[in-house]
């Protein structure tokens, strides 16, 4: 009876974590099954349910899992639909088969002009609410173009107002003169592509690709403290949507022979996030559901898919689904399935307490150093930041090298993680020089430093929540060794040197704070920096997890460079190494701890008296 359960439960899981790919099967299985009956209007109408679908999977790509709410789907829609039409009208009578024109002309203008307008949002760093005001500016500027656009393209005339007609319908056969399929076939041509296109984003979200997107939408800050050009990412999956969103255009315009400038209204491009959200943004198969559930729920009262009751529906189904289900139809299902299986996070409770083998330790270093080279000298020269009147970094000189570690103390505000942040890249200085090694990465971006070997940890821990705890170091591993079976190896050393292989599948976000620090080090001792930087890495930690820490950061220092800025100044004495007082920004005083700590000066800055301060 037991095994039974575990069995059922076990097959549950599996289910669980493949329902994504039961999704197009089960779509397609349908789609085939109600040919056969099916009226042939309803199965008009439910084509365009699908290519909605479509495009809205276009939008949960970028939005849904990227965190860029792009209004620019339909541009993308548009332009797949204008391009593959045109070259569907010239070439389909030549050839017959008019999808194998349409959608690669489709996808392939989609994707260019998404790569254009991404390159400009994300190579310009440009914030969320910017980058979503321009790609609606960009769907105004193509349905304002549009509008005016009179031209003729071989057998193609584009209208202006009057849009392009005569676009071919669904051909299969390779032959001149073949005959268009009837409404039921186009139906189940259009799911079938529509499914093989949804296999292909599910496939590829659920690798690493797909786990960096993710890392970016969470913290891109951390995904670039790890190496990776999030900037070529972003530029990727938005240009993949854009294919996406072209290619369901090229199916539009098959579908209604014919197109208009009111593709690119203000009306189409704000439907596109309402499917994604009814059906659950960030789930793939929501976008579909969402536009079948909207679409559906308009035929049956009446309105069309895009009719008059339509707008009114919208708005209830909206104000309903904001108030009782926030993960949209499929979010919610997939949470309720979930209610029923194991709790993984349940394992954060029986974490111990950190304790490091040295032995291992040491052959995970010797390793890195095998693999990334010795360790890096970093030095700044005269390294200046300025935020408005304040100086948190003024003119600082400094070298530090591998041997001991290296600690920076000064009271709050002396600047201590500004001059770590404008180290690697986190703040770019106004004046002055970073060398890291041989190398000036004074105007290098955080992810170049990264590559050449500096490795930080920030103050906060920054882990990627809604990932487990082994997918956590495996991204981070991954972006040093650009191999997955290597980034498994080496992610598998460091979650076992933790001791929190019982952890492995805990979302890192039911992890206690001290957990989510060693986390933290974890991932930055992953990427075996050459240099590494740790901002109050003892905050949050018990006494016993400080002793851990203090002799991790000795170990780390034998065999790499290490700068730790700390307030614990017990943590410090503990640590033998060399301090460093900061205070406005500047090299105050310097020497071991039990100097300062006997330094008049040092104490007077600490405790604000006399003329220090
Ligand atoms: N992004 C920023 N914008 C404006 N001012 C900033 C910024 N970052 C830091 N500062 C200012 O720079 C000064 C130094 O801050 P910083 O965090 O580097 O000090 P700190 O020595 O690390 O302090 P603490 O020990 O409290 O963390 C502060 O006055 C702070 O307000």
């Amino acid at each position: 009876m037991t095994r039974d359960v575990n069995r059922a439960t076990g097959l549950s899981e599996k289910l669980y974590e493949n329902a994504g790919l039961v999704f197009p099967v089960l779509a397609t299985g349908a789609a085939l099954a109600a040919a056969s009956f099916i009226d042939p209007y309803l199965a008009y109408v439910a084509t365009s349910w699908v290519i909605f679908g479509l495009l809205g999977l276009s939008l949960d790509l970028v939005w849904g899992r990227g965190g860029l709410l792009s209004l620019g789907q339909t541009a993308f829609y548009g332009l797949g639909g204008y391009f593959g039409s045109i070259l569907a009208i010239n070439m389909a009578p030549l050839t017959g088969n008019t999808l194998v024109w349409s959608l690669p002309a489709g996808a392939v203008f989609g994707a260019a002009s998404a790569a254009a307008l991404g390159a400009i949002i994300f190579f310009a760093r440009m914030g969320p609410l910017q980058a979503t005001i321009l790609s609606y500016t960009f769907t105004l500027l193509l349905w304002s173009l549009t509008q005016s656009l009179k031209i003729s393209v071989g057998q193609a005339e584009i209208g202006g107002d009057n849009g392009l007609s005569n676009i071919p319908g669904v051909v299969l056969a390779f032959r001149r003169g073949a005959e268009s399929l009837d409404p039921v076939e186009v139906f189940v041509t259009v799911v079938i592509v529509s499914a093989a296109v949804y296999f292909l984003c599910w496939w590829l979200m659920r690798g690493t690709f797909g786990r960096v997107i993710d890392c970016i939408r969470i913290d891109p800050q951390k995904t670039e403290l790890l190496g990776y050009d999030i900037r070529k990412y972003q530029v990727a999956s938005f240009s993949l949507a854009g294919a996406i969103a072209g290619l369901a255009g090229a199916m539009f315009a098959a579908w209604a022979n014919y197109l208009n400038p009111s593709i690119f209204s203000v009306q189409e491009a704000l439907l596109v996030p309402i499917y994604v959200l009814v059906g659950g943004l960030g789930t793939l198969a929501g976008a579909f559901v969402g536009a079948f559930a909207i679409g559906g729920l308009s035929y049956y009262l009446g309105g069309g898919a895009v009719g008059g009751q339509t707008t009114l529906i919208l708005g209830i189904v909206l104000i309903l689904l904001v108030l009782f289900l926030k993960n949209g139809l499929v979010g919610a299902i997939g949470e309720l399935w979930r209610r029923t299986l194991p709790d993984a996070n349940a394992a954060a409770r029986d974490a111990g307490a950190v304790s490091i083998d040295p032995g291992v330790l040491e052959g995970i270093l010797v390793e890195a150093a095998e693999q990334a080279g010795p360790a890096k000298r970093l030095a700044t020269v005269d390294l200046y930041k300025q935020f408005g009147g304040v100086i948190p970094v003024n003119k600082v000189t400094r070298a530090f090298e591998p041997g001991r570690p290296y600690s920076l103390i000064g009271p709050n505000g002396a600047g201590k993680s500004s001059y770590l942040k404008a180290c690697v890249g986190i703040y770019m200085p106004e004046a002055g020089s970073v060398v890291v090694g041989d190398v000036d990465a004074t105007n290098a971006p955080i992810f170049e430093r990264v590559r050449q070997g500096v490795g930080v940890k920030n103050q906060k821990p920054q882990i990627f929540g809604e990932l487990t705890v082994d997918e956590n170091l495996a991204i981070a591993a991954f972006a040093r060794t650009r191999d997955r079976q290597a980034a498994a190896d080496v992610s598998r050393r460091i979650l076992a040197m933790l001791g929190f292989e019982q952890q492995a599948k805990v979302q890192a976000s039911a992890l206690s704070h001290g957990q989510q620090q060693w986390l933290d080090i974890g991932m930055v001792l992953c990427l075996a920096p050459r240099v590494i930087l740790l901002d109050e890495p003892a905050a949050g930690m018990t006494n016993e997890e400080t002793r851990e820490l203090s002799a991790l950061v000795r170990t780390l220092a034998r065999h790499t460079t290490v700068i730790v800025v700390e307030h614990d100044m017990e943590f410090v004495r503990t640590l033998e190494g060399h301090v460093t007082v900061l205070h406005h920004g500047q090299v105050f005083a310097e020497g071991d701890i039990a100097e300062l700590r006997a330094d008049d000066r040092v104490l007077d800055i600490y405790l604000g008296r006399r003329e220090h301060v």
